[in-house]
Parts: C-alpha cells; structure tokens; sequence
C-alpha cells in the first residue's frame, strides 16, 4: 500500500541514518512487537505528519526526534492493549493532550469507542482535526475538563500522565458504570500513589491489576495498574436513579411487527435487508457488547429477567419475548439472551492495490464455511478478508457462531463476484489438481482463492493452484479445512523466513 506523501521504501538521512517514513515506523514498531497492517499504519503515519505540523505552533510533545515519538509515544501508547486485551469499550481517554494514548490505541484496536477527553482548547483544536483527518468511526472527542459532573456512561477510563491515582478515581465518579475499569499508564514508581488510592477510594474501587512490563527492546519500564469499580456512577444532582434504564417492551403475538421484522434475521437476506442480526450465546453476547457497545439495539430475553450486564448500553431496548417466540429465535438451544446487533459498513475491497500478505477471497455459500473460515482468517493473522458477491452473509446468525465472534472484528472487505475478478490478480487457487502445497513457495503479496462448495473452481485459475495431499479414495476437503491447512501452510513459511 502506499500512503500519502511517503512511500514504503527506508530512505537514508544526511547523516547517514534512516529517514522517517512509514516504513520505518513499522519496522520500530515491530521491534517492539507490535504489528500494524497497512490500513493501520497509513492512520498512524498521518498522524504523526499532523503532530509535527501542529507542535511547532502549539507545543503539543517534549518529545521530537522520531524514533523517540514512535517507541514513547506511539508504541508505549498502544503497548496496553497487549498487555491488557480485555479493555473496556466505550473508553475515555481523561487528559488525551494530543492524543496519547487514545488516538494510537483506536487505530490499533478499531473495536474500541474511544472518547477523547481534553480540557485546554487549543489541544481539543488540535484532536478534532485529527478525528476528522482520520476519519475513523468511534473516535470522539470531548472537549472540556473531566469531572464528577460528567455523566456520560463508560466502561472504561485510561490515563496516561496526567495526575495521583486517587484524584482521577474520584474525577470519574459520575461517568463510569459499576464494574468500569480505570487504567493508569504509570512508571515503575507509584507504589505511593497506589497507597493513597487505597486510603481514600477502597470503599468504591478495588484493585484489579498490576501488570509490569518493559518497552520492549528498549530499557524504559512501565506498569498498568487498574482498578474496578465496585459502585455504580454517581448522579452529580443526586437524583435517585429511574428503576431501570432499559426501556422494557413484551412481546406475546407472533403478528406482532418487532417480532416478524427479528423473525427475518433468521436468513442471510434478512440479515444484508434489514442491516442488523441476531447474536446468540452467552459468551459471544458479551462479547459483542465489550467491542461495541454502540451497535448494540436490543436485549432480547424471555422468561426470567436476566438484566443486561453492567456495561451494557443505556440507549438500548430491552425486549421481553413470550417462550415460544423466544424458542423461535434461539437457533442453538442456548436459552440466554439474545443481542440485536447493528452491522458495521464493510468497506469496497481495492483490488488494484497490491498491499502486501493475504487477501483471502471468499466465496462459501454455507454461512457456517464463511464463520469457520474467517475464524481460521483470524487465528493465522490474514491480511484481508474479501467476500465476494457469491459468499453467505459473515453476520448470518449461523456464521458468527462458526466463526466464534471473530467476525466481529474482522477486517472485512466488500469484493466482486467470482466471474468479475480480473484475470491479472495474483491468485493461488485452492484445487484438487493443483501441486501439492509442500512444494509452493508463497508469494509476498497474493489472493487466495478456494473453490466454490459444490461446483469448486473455474478453469481459468487453475493454473497458479496448490492442493493439499489426501488419502486415495477421498475426493475432496470441506472448503474451509483445506482453507485453514492452506493459512497455516503460508504462516509457517512467513515465520522460517
Ligand atoms: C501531561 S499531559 C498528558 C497528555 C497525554 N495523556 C500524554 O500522555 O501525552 C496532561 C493533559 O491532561 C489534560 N487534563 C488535565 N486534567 C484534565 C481533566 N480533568 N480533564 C481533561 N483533561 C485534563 C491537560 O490539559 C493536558 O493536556
């Protein structure tokens, strides 16, 4: 891929050292064993270009030679959510300065709501050119000062250099949900400010981690503390809280209009029709509410009022469904709440774009092959996920469960159908005739192309095909097997390079 105003090539420097540029950003970053895929480091590098512009006339950073900006600044930013997968969605950065860590944690976890808050003006100028520039959906910025005052409802809050632990516990009082988590970014010295928090805030957090941990490659030690909240938000006002903020709808009639309109998302139509689908299973349901609480419409639930969870949001509407409407819905029998989910946009795929690793293309017409594959997708780190026009719906009920809730986080990308792909693509195809995989050397940059269930592959891609040696009198692998020995066959050679 390559990005504005720079290209991926190193350049060297006067002085005979290596020139900023994206590239070699990615590759700093890599030392520190964070991997960013092109669609991330592109956000990154821009950026980074509006931090340098701006700094001059702003004094946004301490911090100006670049290799510096990216390992204290970018990779120390991001370096949490390695550390600490589990962060919490919506997430407010309190005290976000010029970015750090939100802006570098949303490019490298798109999931996450990030709420950027900022109390000096001339910073909420400099963020809100940037959440425009980048363009990234749930980034936001909130300009004025945090405190108990501020009401919106959180899951999470993370600081990085900004003040005592105990002062920002009590700052977020009004904001964070009972079971938020507060997430300091600290030097290995705060065992007195732990101290103090644990005098003045036991009542309402309890300490729930501390994580110590090294920039890697580098000698600067760091340490993740956090703290949950035991106690639900504090109403500035004091005003008694409603008896449940869900609105609560019962639903008996099979004719009634919510349930016939839910009844659609039964089908892979019904689900790209109606823009929304069904998430079943306890775990995956929560899963979906951690990574986007925004998209979450409506609890569905029957029998026993199993409230929503704490970090469920507010907005969302809470539908009491009669037992036999519920059993018409609970496609697996797992008789938990179900979750009406919003689908995300999945952005055009470029095809001309020849960005490095692999574009997995996908044509399953069995929502459980596109689940299953995807998940597959994920576990070998695959670049790019195309579904082409022929693929079952990746949000098709049956598809997210196959896929175990990757496909919630998927990069996912619209493709052409099969008969429009462009013969020129550097497509590996996936068939019984090709040669045996043990003997393909995988290109740095390819689309993979497994065969249609049923008919398999058209003639015309046979030619660059691998296949995957069987037993004699077998005639073929399910589609999504042979994929995911295929992905492991080309991480194993990315990794002996
Ligand atoms: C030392 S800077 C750190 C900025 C950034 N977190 C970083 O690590 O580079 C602290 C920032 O927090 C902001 N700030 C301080 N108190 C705040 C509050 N109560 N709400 C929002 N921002 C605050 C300040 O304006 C300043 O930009």
């Amino acid at each position: 891929m390559k990005l504005k105003g720079t290209s991926f090539e190193k350049k060297r420097g006067p002085a005979g050292k290596t020139a900023p540029s994206a590239s070699r950003m990615d590759f700093l970053l890599q030392r520190c064993g964070i991997r960013l895929s092109g669609a991330q480091l592109e956000p990154l590098w821009r950026y980074h270009q509006l931090l340098r512009q701006f700094d001059a006339e702003l004094n946004l950073t301490r911090i100006h030679n670049f290799e510096n900006m990216v390992v204290k600044l970018y990779a120390d930013s991001i370096l949490p959510a390695l550390q600490y997968p589990q962060l919490p969605s919506p997430l407010l950065d309190l005290g976000t300065g010029p970015g750090m860590p939100g802006i570098p944690l949303k490019i490298f976890r798109p999931d996450l709501h990030i709420l950027l808050a900022e109390s000096r003006q001339q910073r909420v100028h400099f963020l809100k050119t940037v959440v425009e520039e980048l363009n990234l959906p749930g980034l936001d910025v909130i300009e004025r000062g945090i405190a108990p005052d501020f009401d919106k409802p959180v899951a999470g809050v993370i600081t990085r250099a900004v003040e005592p632990i105990a002062d920002t516990l009590k700052r977020v009082s009004g904001c964070l949900k009972k079971n938020g988590l507060v997430i300091f970014m600290k030097g290995p010295r705060c065992d007195e400010e732990m101290a103090q928090a644990a005098r003045d805030c036991c009542d309402d957090y309890a300490l729930a981690e501390d994580i110590a941990y090294q920039i890697p490659q580098t000698p600067h030690r760091r340490r993740l503390i956090c703290y949950r909240r035991r106690v639900a938000a504090f109403k500035a006002t004091q005003a008694p809280d409603p008896p449940s903020p869900y609105r609560i709808r019962e639903i008996e009639s099979e004719s009634n209009p919510v349930f016939k309109d839910l009844k659609k998302l039964l089908t892979g139509r019904g689900v790209k029709k109606g823009g929304k689908t069904l998430i079943c299973g306890r775990r995956l349901v929560a899963e979906a509410m951690r990574c986007a609480p925004e998209r979450c419409r409506a609890w569905i639930g029957s029998g026993d009022r199993h409230e929503p969870p704490a970090e469920a949001p507010y907005e969302m509407e809470w539908l009491q469904l009669s037992p036999q409407l519920f059993g018409q819905l609970d496609l697996f029998g797992t008789r938990t709440p179900i979750l009406l989910y919003d689908l995300p946009e999945i952005p055009a795929w470029d095809a001309g774009n020849a960005a490095p690793g692999c574009s997995l293309l996908i044509p399953f017409q069995d929502p459980e092959n596109v689940g299953a594959v995807i998940r597959s997708a994920a576990a070998f780190a695959v670049e790019r996920i195309v579904l082409l026009a022929e693929s079952a719906n990746p949000f098709h009920p049956k598809a997210i469960r196959a896929s175990a809730g990757t496909v919630l986080s998927a990069n996912l990308y619209a493709g052409p159908s099969l008969k429009d792909l462009r013969g020129n693509l550097p497509v590996v195809a996936l068939a019984a005739s090709g040669r045996p995989i043990a003997n393909f050397a995988f290109p740095e940059s390819f689309c993979l192309l497994p065969g249609m269930e049923g008919p398999g592959l058209d003639s015309r891609w046979l030619d660059n095909a691998v296949s995957i040696p069987m037993a004699e009198d077998v005639e073929s692998l399910n589609a999504a097997t042979a994929t995911a020995i295929t992905l492991y066959e080309w991480r194993r050679q990315r990794k002996g390079e």
